[in-house]
């Protein structure tokens, strides 16, 4: 039997913890050989809610679930943790200005941040779902001075499984026989889906598809747009998808992509045009619990009109909180 990895998730008695935690328990993230101990962050308010959580979890009487610990303490939360789910986030309320919610969040993701950088195991893996998520794993990172920056990753994964979707209903495919999907930049309506490397056993995707139109017009803006109809037809934010999203993150970055490339956020090499540091979203392939970016894809007008775009609002989320690092 292997030791048991702890794995912190915040926000834990929100909607998209109650779709996590039990997948997490049943060996879905980190193997059906692996067993965990969970680390539960939720709000003081919150943690009645969370204490229930933790009873349904106990009465799976998972194999693999090795303990738990709730608490309302980052500094206890983040203890020892190999792997950081930070789902908990302030959402966006009545009134709210996206400057105040940047503000709000940047207040969470900077204690979240030094936190980790206080506790966590030196090579904890951090995702961060959140939103807006990109610019809170930014923060996160620049809060952590000790930690590698590159152990602080955004989900795109969510978009990079809206869009494999939409492009198996298109072509008639299978979802699972599509390969090399990218998605750039950030995880909101501006992130760019980009099929243009895709394939279909060994067939192209654009080739098969053949319609820049359909790309434009249909497929970007129903991939961009998901979690808005989400809400609208739900009445909730998207939970179950997200939350099968940060499995699919996290499980292929510690046990690999085979070979296939999937959608992270990651601080940018500078490569591509996205100015080093920045939180973007990129094609990677992982393997022996690292990831490595997608390197040498052409970069067509329309490709960098659409990756400029969303790193443009990256770059204002970034400034309106850049007055938290001085
Ligand atoms: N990146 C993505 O693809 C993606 C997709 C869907 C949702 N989201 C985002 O994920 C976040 C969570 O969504 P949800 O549906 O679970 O929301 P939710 O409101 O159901 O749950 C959020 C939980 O976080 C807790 N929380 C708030 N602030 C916290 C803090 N400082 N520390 C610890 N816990 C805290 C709340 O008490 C609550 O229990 C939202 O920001 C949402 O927008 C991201
Ligand atoms: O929570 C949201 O605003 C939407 C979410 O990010 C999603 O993509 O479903």
């Amino acid at each position: 039997m292997k030791a048991p990895v702890r794995v912190a998730v915040t926000g834990a008695a929100g909607q998209i913890g109650y779709s996590l935690l039990f997948r997490i328990a049943s060996g879905e993230m980190l193997g059906k050989d692996q067993p965990v101990i969970l680390h539960l962050l939720d709000l003081p308010q919150a943690q009645t809610a969370l204490k229930g959580v933790m009873m349904e979890l106990e009465d799976c009487a998972f194999p693999l679930l090795a303990g738990m610990v709730a608490t309302d303490d980052p500094n206890v939360a983040f203890k020892d943790v190999k792997v950081a789910l930070l789902v908990g986030a302030r959402p966006r309320s009545k009134g709210m200005e996206r400057k105040d919610l940047l503000e709000a969040n940047g207040a969470i993701f900077t204690v979240q941040g030094k936190a980790l950088n206080d506790h966590a195991a030196r090579d904890v893996k951090v995702l961060v779902v959140g939103n807006p998520a990109n610019t809170n794993a930014w923060i996160a990172m620049k809060s952590a001075p000790d930690l590698d920056p590159k152990n602080f990753t955004a989900m795109l994964r969510l978009d990079h499984n809206r869009a494999l979707s939409q492009i198996a209903a298109k072509t008639g495919k299978p979802v699972a026989s599509i390969e090399k999907l990218a998605v750039w930049g950030n995880h909101s309506p501006t992130m760019y889906a980009d099929y243009r490397f895709a394939t279909i056993d060994g067939q192209s995707v654009k080739t098969l598809i053949n319609d820049d139109v359909w790309n434009r017009d249909v497929f970007l803006p129903t991939v961009g747009k998901r979690g808005a109809a989400i809400i609208e037809a739900r009445g909730l934010s998207s939970a179950a998808s997200a939350a099968n999203a940060a499995i699919d993150h996290i499980h292929d970055w510690v046990l690999g992509s085979n070979g296939k490339w999937v959608t992270m956020g990651i601080p940018s090499d500078g490569s591509y045009g996205i100015p080093e540091g920045v939180m973007y979203g990129v094609p990677v392939v992982c393997e022996n619990g690292e990831y490595k970016r997608v390197e040498g894809l052409e970069i067509d007008a329309f490709s960098r009109e659409r990756m400029d775009l969303t790193l443009a609002e990256l770059e204002e989320e970034r400034a309106a909180i850049a007055h938290l690092f001085g």
